[in-house]
């Protein structure tokens, strides 16, 4: 299968005044790709995607959406759906007329019912936005970003203020989007969202992205972890590992699979009990403390 770049960003810059927000950035994202990018606070995720959305011009690089400029809005906007970080709905409209103003600014058809749905606010239809709840103005603001199921979708952090059922939803509709073909890019701080369902993470630090790829590609480089405690009389266990408290035990493992077998037939031939076990495989937060705790590249 051939891919087709959808969004191609190259050597971009975006600077405020003195200020160096983004610093050489460049990705691609191919179609029908689920692209997260990540990073700390104010690393500079939602000054990329907003040229990727054509609300802010580079500083300098270049950006294109469909082989285009994305500050062509008329050749983009019918093609892309955008959920901001803040939301700008007028308050003194509906739930269903602010939906159906996007649908006419986008020049997208859909029917405002079926993306209400998907978002369980149709017993909202007709409540004005100045009434809605935070969760309630950010799920209008996705159901307004999928309105005509479009070919890219742009998410800034759409599952923040959202409680535990609004962000299983909101994962189904973009999970189903996804399966009809649509590309999607997104930031989020919520990492094991990104971890279970990207194709591809990008991870920026202070203006600069400093990994990029699939999960386990990125997690890869750090070993997992098996926990436990044993009781004051239980002999040492077998692999190299010293109590990191008391009787607590932390081993870190690059054969997660070999070393948790290995303990637990120890366990078993010295009838020992294995307080708290736990292992748990390599996960993103470890890849962005790593990032986080090394010197920056010169
Ligand atoms: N209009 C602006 N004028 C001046 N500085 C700005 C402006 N917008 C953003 N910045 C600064 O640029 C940096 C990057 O901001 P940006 O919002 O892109 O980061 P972010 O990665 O999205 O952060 P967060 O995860 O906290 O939302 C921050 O230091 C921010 O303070």
């Amino acid at each position: 299968m051939t891919s087709e770049t959808i969004i191609d960003v190259d050597t971009l810059n975006v600077t405020y005044g003195d200020f160096h927000a983004v610093k050489d950035l460049s990705f691609q994202v191919e179609r029908g790709e689920l692209y997260a990018l990540l990073g700390t606070n104010g690393a500079g995720k939602t000054s990329a995607l907003e040229v990727i959305e054509g609300h802010r011009k580079a500083s300098s690089g270049a950006v294109r959406v469909f082989g285009t400029n994305p500050t062509n809005r008329r050749a983009v906007r019918p093609r892309m759906g955008i959920m901001l970080q803040d939301s700008g709905f007028s308050p003194d409209l509906t739930v269903s007329e602010s939906v159906r103003l996007i649908g006419h600014l986008t020049e997208r058809t859909d029917t405002v019912d079926r993306v209400l749905g998907l978002v369980d606010l149709t017993s909202k239809t007709d409540t004005r936005v100045s009434s809605l709840s935070g969760g309630e103005k950010r799920r209008l603001d996705f159901a307004t970003a999928v309105y005509g199921r479009p070919e890219l979708i742009v998410l800034d952090e759409p599952t923040t203020g959202l409680d535990i059922q609004s962000r299983d939803a909101l994962w189904d509709a973009v999970e189903q989007l996804r399966e009809d073909g649509s590309t999607i890019v997104l930031t989020t701080h919520y990492l094991e969202e990104a971890q279970q369902h990207a194709d591809r993470v990008g991870l920026m630090h202070r203006g600069l992205l400093r990994r990029q790829g699939t999960v386990p590609e990125l997690t890869r480089a750090l070993p997992a972890t098996i926990q436990f405690s044993l009781a004051p009389n239980a002999p040492a266990p077998p692999m190299h590992s010293a109590p990191v408290s008391d009787r607590s035990y932390l081993i870190e493992t690059f054969h997660l699979q070999a070393d948790l077998k290995q303990l637990l037939d120890w366990a078993d031939v010295q009838a020992v009990d294995l307080r708290e076990l736990s292992a748990a495989p390599t996960r993103l937060d470890d890849v962005f403390r790593a990032m986080d705790t090394e010197p920056a590249p010169a």
